[in-house]
């Protein structure tokens, strides 16, 4: 019986992760190379730039897609799914319901020693995060955009964490913060290559950002508060429900996701009910407060112009100060705060004259980058660099 290439033997190409399975598959020990299979929930924005995205790899692809669901139709297909950029969502429109729990059978089926399958949940639904430990458990990895099983209650995080180390399948999150920056990969590079991080700060919403660079840019006057929002959902900035981002929940959830990436931040700043323990200053007007059901996004959106004045006379005081609004985030390890706030900055401060579109900027403080920060900048949301961190995730599986 021939034994199965380990790692070691792609490393003795000299080559990255994807060139070496190239180079293997080439070679007379391909069929020990399954193509990853690949079970893609959500194809919204981000799940329909993705398929779109694997399929534009060059061949071989390491990857087959072995499912795509919306919330009513599932494909399937354990040999991989024959899908083409532009007939994808008329053959799934077409394909039969199929319950998760039937798919998440079907998906553990095709783990073996020899194939490698992986989840990838581009829904905002808790629904589908909490799922992850048992898919996890079975030896199913998990890529996702979607923040909510890493930001809620310390539970069903430490199911995740505790189900990955039992099997040694992998969760990858590199999207849920920064979109596709790498933010993530960064901070846990840092951490394992023993530096201390102090203090990480920054804009952390693309949708926040995209508002603020547009409606306070140290100008007088400007476009309303309401019609920049609009602009930002109609972009994809937004999450599914523009309440999510101006409430600060998206900052906070990033906060409490990147506090829990690092044990050790995570016993400076203990946040037992994730998000929900991060102090967060909400953009929200009190009368528009009950219009959270994902049915009510258009009212709400429509809605916020009656609230315009009071965004304006925000701006206003700013400005008389000679400074411009920003939404950030701090996690300030050495003094144990961890918040998501409306802030003033001069006019010349980098957030008001360096940031434009969609872009977060965020700043890492550590005991090497001491004096200058180490500092990650450029588009934080969109459909396109979304679905760019969730593919660098995928490649991380190769
Ligand atoms: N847009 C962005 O810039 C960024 C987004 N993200 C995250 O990416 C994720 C996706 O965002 P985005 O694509 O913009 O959102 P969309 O609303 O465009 O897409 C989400 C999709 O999920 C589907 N869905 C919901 N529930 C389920 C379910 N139970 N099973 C299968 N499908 C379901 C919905 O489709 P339907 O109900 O019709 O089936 C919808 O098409 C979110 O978690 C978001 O926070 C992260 C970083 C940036
Ligand atoms: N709505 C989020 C999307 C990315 O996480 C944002 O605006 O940053
Ligand atoms: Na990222």
């Amino acid at each position: 019986m021939t034994t199965p290439p380990q790692p070691a033997i792609c490393l003795q190409y000299g080559l990255g992760t994807r060139a070496a399975y190239e180079a293997a598959q080439k070679s007379s020990q391909a069929s020990f190379y399954a193509p990853i299979a690949v079970a893609i929930t959500g194809v919204g924005l981000v799940g329909g730039e993705l398929i779109n995205q694997i399929l534009a790899l060059s061949a071989p692809s390491p990857f087959r897609i072995v499912s795509l669901s919306s919330s009513k139709h599932t494909l399937f297909s354990p040999q991989g799914l024959s899908l083409t950029p532009t007939s994808w969502k008329a053959d799934l429109l077409e394909a039969e319901p199929m319950s998760p729990d039937v798919l998440q059978r079907k998906l553990i089926d095709l783990v073996s020693p020899n194939g490698k399958v992986v989840f990838v949940d581009n829904t905002s639904s808790e629904a589908v995060a909490a799922r992850y430990p048992s898919l996890l458990e079975a030896g199913v990895n998990v890529i996702t955009p979607n923040k909510k099983a890493f930001s809620g209650d310390a539970g069903l995080y430490d199911r995740i964490v505790a189900a990955s180390k039992k099997s040694g399948a992998k969760f990858l999150n590199e999207s849920t913060v920064g979109a596709g920056l790498p933010i993530i990969s960064t901070l846990k590079d840092l951490v394992a290559t023993g530096d201390k991080v102090h203090k990480i700060e920054g804009v952390f919403s693309g949708t926040m950002s995209y508002i603020f660079n547009n409606f306070s840019n140290g100008q007088e006057g400007g476009p309303s508060f309401s019609s920049v929002v609009r602009v930002a959902r109609e972009k994809g900035y937004t999450e599914p429900h523009p309440a999510d981002d101006l409430s600060g929940s998206d900052v906070a959830r990033k906060l409490a996701i990147l506090t829990r990436t690092i044990p050790s931040l995570q016993s400076t700043i203990p946040l037992p009910q994730g998000f929900k323990s991060v102090p967060t200053t909400t953009l929200i007007p009190e009368a528009l407060s009950s219009l959270t059901s994902p049915e009510s996004a258009d009212e709400f959106t429509n809605r916020l112009v009656e609230f315009d004045s009071e965004s304006d006379k925000l701006r206003e005081d700013a400005l008389k100060d000679g400074a411009v609004l920003r939404y950030v985030g701090v996690i300030d390890v050495k003094e144990g705060i961890v918040k998501a706030d409306l802030q003033r900055y001069p006019k010349d401060h980098a957030f008001a004259t360096s940031l434009g579109g969609s872009d977060n900027i965020i700043s890492f403080h550590t005991e090497r980058y001491g004096a200058r920060p180490l500092i990650v900048q450029g588009a934080g949301a969109g459909a396109a660099v979304t679905a760019m961190g969730v593919l660098s995730d995928l490649l991380k599986l190769v």
